[in-house]
């Protein structure tokens, strides 16, 4: 039997339950999960994830485990702290669900000797070395949704320009895919950072090739590139310099938040479930120092010396297309 520790860190991402309730599920795994992320693990006691725990609920958009930020694994004594705790209370491995920041963490932590898998979960999809993050489906949807409602808001008052706001970090992935997939009309994206001024002209230019606009605007995407991480509003203040150069009102919506939960789709339920049972081969065949991610389509495990150092880019194939239509500037 494999003692196991899990934590989820940084923002939660849906489909995370699946990953849990397939490790629990393992007869040869006794699962502990900690509420709160890194700071969780010497802050909160344990909770014992048996299969009768997590049964019926991995599907619920309440996550078995909450997630959290924090400082610890950022000294060398806040990590040596949490070393210290797991070797106590006889852990053998710790699993850590999150994004990058949190991938770091887990490659510090396994450097310096505790067993460590981490599992990519965020809605912004931008981990590095996995195709998929999980999560990321499932915001899109939402998206998705409010779309649906402005395209047929939009026909039946016509004449209006759309912004939307929508979380991802650093990364234009939510804000580019739900654009190609929702039909919007612009894209603005961190990837691609523009000035204000050329935002407007080309909104002036598709202005006389249609009536109603929907923009869908990152909530990093600022020109001079100075986002901070929960930054919010950017996209009031490209709404503006629009009404300035068009004189029509913008109508804004900042997506904010309810697409970070939620039930989870059937690709992040499948995904998560998948990397659940990948994880638990892992784990039982005393392999650690890997991410169980994405790659070319499979469920697969990296080491965490072949991660990548550069971030995850925009897929190529949705530059291409947006490019191709006009809906990024470039
Ligand atoms: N450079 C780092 N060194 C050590 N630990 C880190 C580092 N960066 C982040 N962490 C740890 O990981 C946690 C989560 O990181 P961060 O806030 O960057 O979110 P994330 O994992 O990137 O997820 P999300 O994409 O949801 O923001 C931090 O609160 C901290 O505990
Ligand atoms: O929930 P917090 O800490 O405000 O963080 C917000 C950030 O987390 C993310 O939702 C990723 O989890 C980003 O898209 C966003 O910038």
């Amino acid at each position: 039997m494999k003692k196991v520790a899990l934590i989820t860190s940084g923002g939660d991402g849906a489909g995370i339950n699946s990953t849990i309730y397939m490790l629990a599920n393992h007869q040869q795994i006794n699962l502990y999960g900690f509420h709160g992320g890194y700071n969780g693990i010497l802050s909160n006691d344990p909770i014992h994830l048996t299969p009768q725990f997590v049964d019926n609920k991995s599907l619920d958009g309440i996550h078995y485990i909450q997630t959290g930020r924090s400082n610890l694994p950022y000294t060398q004594e806040g990590r040596e702290r949490l070393h210290r705790k797991l070797k106590t209370e006889g852990f053998d491995c710790l699993v850590v669900c999150g994004g990058n920041g949190s991938q770091k963490a887990a490659q510090l932590l396994h450097q310096e000797g505790t067993n460590t898998i981490f599992v990519p979960m965020t809605v912004d999809n931008d981990v590095i070395s996995s195709d998929y993050s999980i999560g990321f489906d499932t915001a899109l949807n939402k998206l998705m949704d409010l779309l649906y409602g402005l395209h047929d808001t939009a026909v039946n008052m016509p004449g209006r320009i759309f912004m939307v706001e929508v979380l991802g970090g650093n990364a234009g992935n939510l804000a580019l895919e739900s654009t190609i997939a929702g039909a919007g009309d612009l894209a603005i994206v961190p990837e691609y950072a523009t000035q204000k001024d050329v935002i407007v002209k080309n909104v002036q230019k598709k202005l006389k090739q249609k009536q109603s606009l929907i923009i869908v605007c990152s909530e990093s995407a600022y020109e001079d590139n100075n986002y901070q991480s929960g930054n919010q509003g950017v996209s009031f203040e490209i709404a503006a310099a629009i009404e300035k150069g068009t004189g029509i009102r913008v109508r804004k919506s900042i997506v904010g938040f309810y697409i970070r939960a939620g039930r989870p789709s059937f690709k992040d339920a499948s995904i998560a479930a998948k990397i659940g049972a990948k994880v638990a081969y892992y784990v039982t065949n005393n392999q650690f120092g890997v991410m169980v991610g994405v790659q070319n389509d499979h469920i697969q495990a990296i080491s965490f010396q072949e991660i990548r150092k550069q971030l995850n880019r925009l897929h190529p194939q949705t530059v291409e297309v947006a490019k191709q239509y006009n809906k990024i500037i470039h």
